[in-house]
């Protein structure tokens, strides 16, 4: 097995990026753990070859795609995906107060306060959604201000030692992520890609999906993101199911190169379900 990698994370301690990172780094013996500020950070960390792989959300169940790491990953070269992995998510509600109506502002990060959304409209109406970095990063505003209250994990809520109010926020909740790395895989089960068709040639994102359609190929997603050049400049990402060791996949790819402005692969990989961790109260 290779020396023991620098991994690199959204932190601080506690976060569900932590939660997976030392999942996927539990196959070393010592692992040195890079824990950043904001997931930005995470991908340029790995791009710089500060790290060794990078683990950052991609995609949540109830909100939908983690913007910042598709949209760096298009603009960062050389990054390639060396595993999935699929997080449950448990929001509880962390707080020094003793009745959830004396609770005057609620911090977390915007992807979790997305998905508790519901929860917040029904029982905190009138009460400001403060934006954080991370889920851990909001616990820090709990101790020090009275009538504040954070959506983080009730493992981080443990770690801080610091009390949860409410649980279970957001049902059916589970967050996709992508460890990140520089070897370019082309074993698994999915293969993920990100493209832009040339401008203003009708049919061309149709020409492209063909090519998929064709091969009999399954797309487990598609998303368009705008490339910040210009307004109503798009690519597109896209994850299809397979490996691109198998003919069908590796002659679309081929045929992908003609229809395509640009062609990022990211490779392919397998998706691994994470359980909490045992020693977490739920
Ligand atoms: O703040 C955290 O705990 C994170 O790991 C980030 C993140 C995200 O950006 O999607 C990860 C999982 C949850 O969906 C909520 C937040």
């Amino acid at each position: 097995m290779s020396p023991d990698p620098r991994i690199a994370y959204l932190g601080p301690a506690g976060t569900n990026s932590e939660t997976v990172a030392h999942c996927f780094g539990q196959r070393w013996s010592q692992p040195a753990w890079l824990a950043t500020s904001t997931i930005a950070q995470v991908l340029h960390h790995v791009a710089q070859g500060h790290a060794d792989y990078g683990v950052v959300p991609v995609e949540n169940s109830l909100e939908g795609s983690v913007t910042t790491t598709l949209d760096l990953l298009w603009q960062l070269p050389d990054l390639y995906i060396q595993q999935g992995l699929i997080l449950p998510i448990l929001h509880s509600l962390v707080s020094h107060c003793a009745e959830i109506n004396q609770i005057q502002r609620v911090y977390s990060h915007p992807q979790a306060l997305g998905q508790c959304q519901y929860w917040l409209e029904e029982h905190l109406p009138h009460i400001p959604w403060l934006p954080t970095r991370s889920t851990s990063e909001a616990l820090q505003y709990v101790q020090p201000e009275a009538g504040s209250a954070a959506i983080a994990s009730p493992r981080a809520a443990q770690l801080w030692h610091l009390p949860i109010l409410a649980q279970d926020l957001a049902a059916d909740n589970f967050t996709r992520f992508w460890v990140v790395g520089g070897i370019f895989q082309r074993e698994g089960t999915h293969t993920s890609l990100a493209f832009s068709v040339p401008a203003n040639r009708p049919g061309a994102l149709v020409r492209v999906l063909a090519h998929f359609a064709q091969a009999e190929i399954n797309l487990s997603r598609i998303e368009s993101r705008p490339t910040r050049r210009s307004l109503g400049e798009y690519f597109f990402c896209v994850d299809l199911e397979g490996a691109q060791t198998q003919p069908r996949i590796g002659a679309a790819l081929d045929g992908l190169g003609r229809e395509t402005s640009r062609l990022c692969n990211y490779g392919s990989y397998t998706i691994t379900p994470v359980e909490i961790p045992v020693d977490c109260p739920n």
